[in-house]
């Protein structure tokens, strides 16, 4: 099977992914490795808005921002995603692809901000679309921008490619006795606290009737699997 089941996705990328095995930053053989995947995906012809988190930089100064004004805290965890974004669509220009980066909060010298119709137009003439700084508001995250731009888009799923390889029990990370769930509906999600996204995201996709699937980037080809539509991770669905 090589038609892939999507048109249109939101991909959700691990900042903590890209770190590898260091304390923190963008690790080479990271980064180069989760591009490696998105050139396989472009290649089915798959549409592909990117949204990629900020955790391999902010949780590096998370202990110098203790007690620190929360707001600010979050506007310094968006410039985090906005140096990943940068980083990624380099890698992806290396790589052969062409990619746009847009900001939700106005950095005009370093990056486009984010309008709706040029990130739609860039989509359809075949451009990775990378969005960066998250929603542009404190208080939210990464996975929530997700949620928000794949609806804005009219992507047909958001694709959370993590460090685990679905939804499970409890933390997998924290409980070895935690089971995966192949799929599970949003409520169930909500109503467990499973927190490998946070709720608002989950919420916002449940009522924009938007499919979520959860995958591990670790494992190399699984995005090209899920895009084929292939068993792979956990499909969150109404
Ligand atoms: N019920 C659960 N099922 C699966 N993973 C869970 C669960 N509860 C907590 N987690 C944790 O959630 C993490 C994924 O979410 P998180 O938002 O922390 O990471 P990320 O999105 O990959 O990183 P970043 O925020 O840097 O982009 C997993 O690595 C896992 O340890
Ligand atoms: O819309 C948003 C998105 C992110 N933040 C802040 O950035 C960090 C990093 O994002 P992750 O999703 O955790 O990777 C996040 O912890 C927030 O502090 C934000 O405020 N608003």
């Amino acid at each position: 099977m090589t038609t892939p089941v999507y048109k249109r996705v939101l991909l959700k990328l691990s900042g903590e992914a890209l770190m590898g095995e260091d304390q923190f930053g963008i690790n080479r053989a990271s980064i180069e490795h989760m591009v490696e995947d998105v050139v396989d995906a472009a290649k089915l012809g798959v549409e592909m808005a990117i949204v990629i988190g900020g955790g391999n930089i902010f949780r590096g100064v998370a202990p110098g921002a203790k007690g620190m004004d929360r707001a600010t805290a979050d506007y310094m965890g968006m410039l985090a995603t906005v140096i990943n974004s940068l980083a990624l669509a380099d890698a992806m220009e290396q790589a052969g692809l062409t990619a746009r980066v847009m900001s939700a909060i106005g950095i005009d010298q370093v990056v486009e901000s984010y309008v709706r119709p040029k990130a739609l137009q860039y989509l359809e003439e075949g451009k990775v679309v990378v969005f960066a700084a998250g929603t542009g508001n404190p208080f939210f995250t990464t996975d929530t921008a997700a949620a928000l731009r794949g609806a804005e888009m009219g992507a047909e799923i958001v694709l959370k490619a993590t460090k685990v390889d679905g939804v499970y029990s409890a933390d997998p990370m924290k409980d070895a006795s935690a089971s995966r769930y192949s799929h599970i509906t949003f409520d169930e999600a909500i109503e467990k606290h499973l927190e490998v996204m946070d709720a608002a995201a989950f919420a916002l996709c449940r009522d924009q009737k938007l499919p979520i699937k959860i995958f591990s980037i670790l494992k190399h080809g699984a995005l090209k699997r899920v895009l084929l539509g292939e068993d792979e991770g956990t499909l969150v669905h109404l």
